[in-house]
């Protein structure tokens, strides 16, 4: 239960953590959606977050960005910090009919360089045009955002992250609505950012992607169920377990309530 990562070790064979969990509990109307966790995440690996639908996933990536605080516990950031994540939210949480323009929305990964009123100069335009031809979408530039395909529209915002430079990644299901030929264009950006020792961390619920991708898996059931090297954690038995755990609080919330602050 609850073995912590090894991830990747630095030339001295010293661990650096990006961040870590220290007793994290995350919910809503103080009801706990991830309770007590406890884990590590080193700098530079690339973590698949799994679990059953309700398991508190979307739930600990907010505690991560900060757009949730902590009921009780705490993220400690170590190499990393909050003004170095870029965040690709879920795709219901992301609001379509937004009047925005595809090179406007992908630009917006330059705020935390300009702040919101800087002016992008030629320089950053390029690197943006740059950016969207490299996701394959050229000629879509000044098309609403409100117009884009699913995969289009993930791809627009890899684009925006890749812009960001983002030293830390979350993202939230991020093949969800996209193709097989984007899924493998993704997967690459993915699999680039983990060359280029970016921490990486990924809700999924594709095992088979998960197995083949992510070196390390944090498994969830609002408690934690278990986070180490994938092949150990996502065994038939832990995921047994997840669904018992998260069938258990479903059947059962008022005893589920524990660990809040
Ligand atoms: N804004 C909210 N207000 C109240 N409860 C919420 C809110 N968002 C999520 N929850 C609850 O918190 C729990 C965890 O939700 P979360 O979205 O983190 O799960 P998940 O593991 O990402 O699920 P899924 O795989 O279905 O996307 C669920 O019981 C959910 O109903």
């Amino acid at each position: 239960m609850g073995r912590l990562s090894l991830g990747d070790r630095s030339p001295g064979g010293i661990m650096s953590p990006a961040f870590s969990f220290q007793g994290l509990t995350l919910g809503y109307d103080r009801t706990p959606a991830v309770r007590d966790l406890r884990a590590e995440i080193a700098e530079g690996s690339l973590t698949a977050i799994v679990g059953p639908n309700g398991a508190g996933k979307s739930t600990l990536l907010k505690g991560v960005t900060g757009i949730l605080k902590p009921l009780g516990g705490r993220v400690c950031f170590g190499s990393a910090d909050r003004s170095g994540i870029g965040y690709l939210p879920q795709h219901s949480e992301i609001d379509r009919s937004f009047p925005i323009s595809v090179v406007d929305l992908v630009a917006m990964g330059l705020w935390r360089e300009i702040g919101p009123f800087g002016r992008v100069d030629g320089a950053r335009r390029a690197r943006v045009a740059e950016t969207i031809a490299a996701v394959g979408l050229t000629g879509l530039e000044a098309r609403p955002i409100a117009t884009l395909s699913g995969g289009q529209m993930q791809r627009t915002l890899f684009a925006r992250l890749l812009v960001q430079d983002a030293k830390v990644v979350l993202l939230d299901e991020p093949f969800a609505a996209v193709d097989s030929g984007t899924l493998v264009y993704l997967l690459k950006i993915i699999d680039r950012w983990h060359v280029e020792r970016r921490t990486v961390l990924a809700v999924l619920h594709d095992h088979d992607t998960v197995r083949a991708h992510f070196p390390d898996t944090l498994m969830l059931a609002r408690d934690l169920v278990a986070h180490g090297p994938t092949p150990e954690v996502l065994t038939a038995e832990n995921q047994f377990r997840a669904r018992q755990m998260c069938e258990a609080c479903a059947e059962t919330p008022h005893t589920c309530i524990r660990g809040a602050a």
